[in-house]
C-alpha cells in the first residue's frame, strides 16, 4: 500500500492572508494530506493575536473549500516548555512525516525530533503579512485585497476591526 505523505504546518494566521492561501496551494501538489496548526490557539483579543482559534478556522475552512486537499485544523495552545512541546503537538495531530515553517524555533525544535523540515517560501512578503494586515486594520487602510474573499466575510462577521480598534483605545 502507498504510504501517505502527510505534512504539518503550523503558524498562528492571524488573519489568514493570502501568502497563507498560496503556499498551502503548493503545498496540497507535494502532499496527500495537510495538518493545518493553529498556534497560540489560547490566544485572542490582543493586538498580536486578536481572533480566537475557532474564528481562524472559519477562515482557514471557508478560504481552502474549493482546493483539492484533505486537510485537519488543529488547535495548538503554546506551552511555557519547549523542550516538550513537539511531544504536545504529536500527541493532538494525525501523525506526519514532514514539517513546514519559516518560524526558526518551530524549525529547531521539530529538526532535534529528527523531522524534515522545509521553509516555505514567501509570496510578496511586502504586503503579505499578519503583522502588516493588522496594522492596516488599525489605520482605516484597504487591506481587503490582501486576504482570501471569505477571510473579508468571517472578519465583517465578527466586526474583527472594530475588536482591534477597540482593543487599541487607551485605558483610563
Ligand atoms: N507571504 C507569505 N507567503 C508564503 N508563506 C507565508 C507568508 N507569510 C507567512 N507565511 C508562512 O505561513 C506560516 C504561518 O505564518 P504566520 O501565521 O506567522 O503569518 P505571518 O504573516 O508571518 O504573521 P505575523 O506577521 O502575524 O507573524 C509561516 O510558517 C510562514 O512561513
Ligand atoms: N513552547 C511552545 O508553546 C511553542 C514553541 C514553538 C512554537 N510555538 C507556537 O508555534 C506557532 C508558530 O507560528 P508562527 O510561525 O505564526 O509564529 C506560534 O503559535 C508559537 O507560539 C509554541
Amino acid at each position: 500500500m502507498k504510504h501517505t505523505k502527510r505534512a504539518l504546518i503550523i503558524g498562528r494566521w492571524q488573519p489568514f492572508h493570502n501568502g497563507h492561501y498560496e503556499i498551502i496551494k503548493k503545498i496540497s501538489n507535494e502532499v496527500d494530506e495537510l495538518i493545518i496548526g493553529i498556534g497560540s490557539s489560547q490566544r485572542s483579543h490582543s493586538l498580536k493575536d486578536p481572533f480566537t482559534a475557532g474564528e481562524r478556522m472559519m477562515m482557514i475552512s471557508k478560504s481552502l473549500e474549493n482546493l483539492n486537499i484533505r486537510y485537519y485544523t488543529i488547535p495548538i495552545s503554546d506551552i511555557d516548555f519547549n523542550s516538550i512541546w513537539v511531544s504536545c503537538v504529536e500527541a493532538l495531530t494525525p501523525p506526519f512525516n514532514q514539517v513546514y515553517t519559516g518560524n526558526s524555533l518551530v524549525r529547531e525544535l521539530f529538526t532535534e525530533k529528527g523531522y524534515v523540515v522545509k521553509k516555505p517560501e514567501l509570496y510578496n512578503r511586502a504586503e503579505y503579512s499578519g503583522t502588516k494586515i493588522r496594522q492596516k486594520m488599525l489605520n482605516n487602510q484597504n487591506w481587503e485585497h490582501l486576504v482570501p474573499k471569505s477571510v473579508v466575510d468571517v472578519i465583517k462577521e465578527i466586526d474583527g476591526v472594530g475588536r482591534i480598534k477597540r482593543l487599541n483605545e487607551k485605558d483610563y
